[in-house]
């Protein structure tokens, strides 16, 4: 409802929908190109500052302090520190389907975006987003295991901004770092081409319950009355138009 009626439609007010470096794709590992000179993704989050958690309707994003270098992404395909704005989560209203990327045609649950700058190159997060190197985005999917529910964090319900001081990200990640890395876009408007992807391989384990608390996060508006209808938020994949997939490890 936001963009119009959904990812169909969006080529209207944003003909970059149909450019050639959009996200998310379909990832073939065997098609991967593994590139030895692909050193390993360092994620220094250790001084990270979260500063507050937002329930924007179609999905919960957690922001950060970008106002220096504490908390920054570097190595793998990225030619200098990128900074870390924010993350949020795409899912879908049933189990099985949720995330944007997929892998050899099969979806998980959901999937968490890190989303990086290139503070070095731009001023601004503004800036960097309309710039072919400004963005860095790191994927981590989602799994279901209704047996275990192994991460600790747990999905607040948060009905509007909400304070969340010293959330560390770290816990959040799978204990493999190997990745795949290619060119691509945002996958919401404006679908600027601006993002390198760099998009683990092993998923982080998550319970139904938690899944479950995602999807009650959208039917809370601020007012009671303003019921948020749960969107299924995630862009299917798009055409390739030639690019490789590179892969680390
Ligand atoms: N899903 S994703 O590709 O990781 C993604 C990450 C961040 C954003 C937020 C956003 C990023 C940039 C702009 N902009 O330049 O106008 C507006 C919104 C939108 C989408
Ligand atoms: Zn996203």
């Amino acid at each position: 409802r936001l963009w119009g009626s959904g990812p169909s439609v969006w080529h209207k007010n944003y003909p970059v929908a149909q450019g050639n470096r959009q996200s998310p794709i379909d990832i073939v590992p065997h098609q991967a190109l593994h590139d030895p000179s692909l050193g390993p993704v360092v994620l220094n989050y250790d001084q990270c500052t979260s500063m507050n958690i937002t329930n924007n309707g179609h999905s919960v994003v957690v922001q950060f302090d970008d106002s220096d270098d504490r908390s920054v992404i570097q190595g793998g395909p990225l030619d200098n520190p990128y900074r870390l704005k924010q993350f949020h989560f795409h899912w879908g209203e049933k189990g099985c389907h949720g995330s944007e990327h997929t892998v050899a045609g099969n979806s998980y649950a959901s999937e968490l975006h890190l989303v990086h700058w290139n503070a070095v190159k731009y001023k601004t997060f503004g800036e960097a987003a309309t710039a072919p190197d400004g963005l860095a985005v790191l994927g981590i999917f989602l799994e279901v295991n209704s047996l275990l529910s192994v991460i600790p964090f747990s999905i607040l319900l948060v009905e509007k901004k909400t304070n969340l001081k010293g959330f560390n990200p770290k816990c959040l990640l799978p204990s493999s770092l190997h990745y795949w890395t290619y060119l691509g876009s945002l996958t919401t408007p404006p679908l600027h081409e601006s993002v390198i992807w760099i998009v683990l391989r092993e998923p982080i384990i998550v319970s139904e319950k938690q899944l479950g608390k995602f999807r009650m996060l959208l039917f809370t508006g601020e007012e009671e009355d303003q019921r948020i209808r749960m969107e299924n938020n995630f862009r299917p994949p798009q055409p390739l138009k030639g690019r490789k997939v590179r892969s680390s490890i």
